[in-house]
């Protein structure tokens, strides 16, 4: 399938911008990340299944659509994904959330992992995996293969930002599974940084550099 879905509302591109910028708070890259993850979630819920149910308006008994019952979970990798779960809970406040710790080696560019809490219902449940960086793409496969390993039902991937390098080597690997991002880049760079990118995610959101 390989199916990328660049979510590039004219409200996303305006938020991407002041996230890229340098000089952007980390109180403010905060709160955009969680617009835009919102915005974001708008379009990747977008065929969660309905079912009908009745009800009684004021006025008359009408028969109403709600959300089926499949189950979600979302997924961010540690760090950075951290701050891309809030938005999608304001949207599904009830929404599962696992956690996969990683983080790249500085010098190999090989992700490390380091914790791995998922819901134990996970062949119920479909996926939605979040970190605004997709770079090399290792952290992103390593990730999936961990939820495959667990038996979730089925994967999406939702990034702020991926460079081309990175798509190729997730798709080498999961071509099923489905890429939503806000902004594919130009290029890694030498350090495998994504440009023009943002810089580091993790750092920039946790104030950490
Ligand atoms: O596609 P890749 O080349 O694997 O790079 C992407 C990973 O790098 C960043 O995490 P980082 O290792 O900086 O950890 P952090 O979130 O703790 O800062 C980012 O949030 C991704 O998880
Ligand atoms: O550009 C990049 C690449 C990996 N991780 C980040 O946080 N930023
Ligand atoms: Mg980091």
């Amino acid at each position: 399938m390989q199916d990328v879905f660049i979510v590039d509302h004219p409200l996303i591109q305006h938020k991407l911008t002041y996230i890229r910028d340098r000089n952007t708070s980390t109180k403010m890259f905060k709160e955009l990340l969680e617009e835009v993850s919102m915005l974001m979630a708008y379009e990747i819920t977008r065929n969660l299944e309905l079912e009908d149910t009745d009800i009684e308006t004021p006025l008359v008994p009408t028969r109403g659509k709600v959300l089926g019952g499949k189950k979600l979970a979302v997924v961010p990798i540690l760090r950075a994904g951290l701050g891309m779960v809030r938005g999608i809970e304001n949207l599904i406040p009830n929404v599962r959330i696992g956690h996969l710790g990683m983080y790249r080696d500085h010098d190999t560019l090989q992700p490390v992992v380091y914790y791995n809490k998922l819901p134990q219902d996970m062949h119920q449940r479909d996926v939605i995996l979040v970190d605004p960086m997709l770079a090399t793409g290792g952290s992103a496969v390593i990730a999936v293969d961990e939820l495959k390993k667990a038996g979730a039902r089925s994967v999406k991937f939702m990034a702020l930002i991926a460079a081309p390098e990175g798509i190729r080597h997730f798709f080498d690997h999961h071509p099923d599974v489905p890429i939503y991002v806000a902004a594919v880049d130009e290029k890694l760079s030498e350090q495998g940084y994504i440009l023009p990118g943002l810089g580091d995610a993790g750092d920039r959101i946790f104030g950490t550099r």
